[in-house]
């Protein structure tokens, strides 16, 4: 894979639209590609493995990384906070190479503000029913917090017009095949 010269991407889009699952279909077929692994207050998922999937942090932790600056964006989401480590992105883009994040809207807009250049990509679902569906069948959270996560989506999915790209995850390997065009493309400009 011929990857763009250094340049941020931000895949963002509702829980449960399948962007961890996008991400890890681009990667099986590109290992090279590099992305970031956040920090974040939730407990693990059965099988989320800690510096693989996050880094698991309690609040005390969080905290000290918000006042040092070590979150290039950090976002409180249904109850817990997430944030990107600034320091392995930075260093990435330092040796011009491209990087890729995987987060919430408000940590996306977070992102635009500090770095104007970054590439920002909406994943959509097919429909709102086929997200509530992908959300209970994974069945990783309880119905109360499937709730919240499909009120945050409304609001989520009212805001596309934030992004430069939509991809709609209706096909993986044709979402998965989008998002290597855009990782490859040349930076607009
Ligand atoms: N194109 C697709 N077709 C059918 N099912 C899909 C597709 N993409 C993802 N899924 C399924 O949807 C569910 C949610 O996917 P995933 O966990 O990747 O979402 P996510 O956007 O990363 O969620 P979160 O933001 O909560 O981490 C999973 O069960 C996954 O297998
Ligand atoms: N602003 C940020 N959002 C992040 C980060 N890492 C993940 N996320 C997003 O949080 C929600 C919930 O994730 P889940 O693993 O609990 O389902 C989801 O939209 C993620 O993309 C981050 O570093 N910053």
């Amino acid at each position: 894979m011929t990857v763009s010269p250094a340049r941020l991407t931000v895949l963002s889009g509702p829980s449960g639209v399948g962007k961890g699952t996008v991400v890890a279909e681009v990667r099986r077929r590109h290992p090279e590609v590099w992305v970031s692994v956040s920090v974040t207050t939730r407990r693990p998922r059965p099988g989320e493995v800690d510096g693989e999937h996050y880094l698991f942090v309690d609040h005390e932790h969080f905290d000290w990384l918000v006042a040092n600056d070590g979150l290039l964006e950090w976002a409180e989401y249904a109850g817990n906070r997430y944030g990107t480590p600034r320091g392995p992105v930075e260093e990435q883009l330092a040796q011009g190479l491209p990087a890729l994040l995987e987060i919430e809207m408000q940590g996306a807009r977070q992102v635009r503000a500090s770095a104007p250049d970054a590439q920002l990509v909406f994943l959509a679902p097919p429909s709102f029913e086929v997200l509530a569906s992908r959300l209970t069948g994974r069945g990783s959270e309880p119905a109360d917090v499937i709730a919240h996560r499909l009120d945050i989506a409304r609001a989520e999915m009212a805001a596309v017009g934030d992004y430069d790209v939509v991809v709609v995850n209706d096909d993986l390997a044709r979402a998965a095949d989008e998002l290597v065009l855009l990782l490859t493309a040349p930076p607009a400009g």
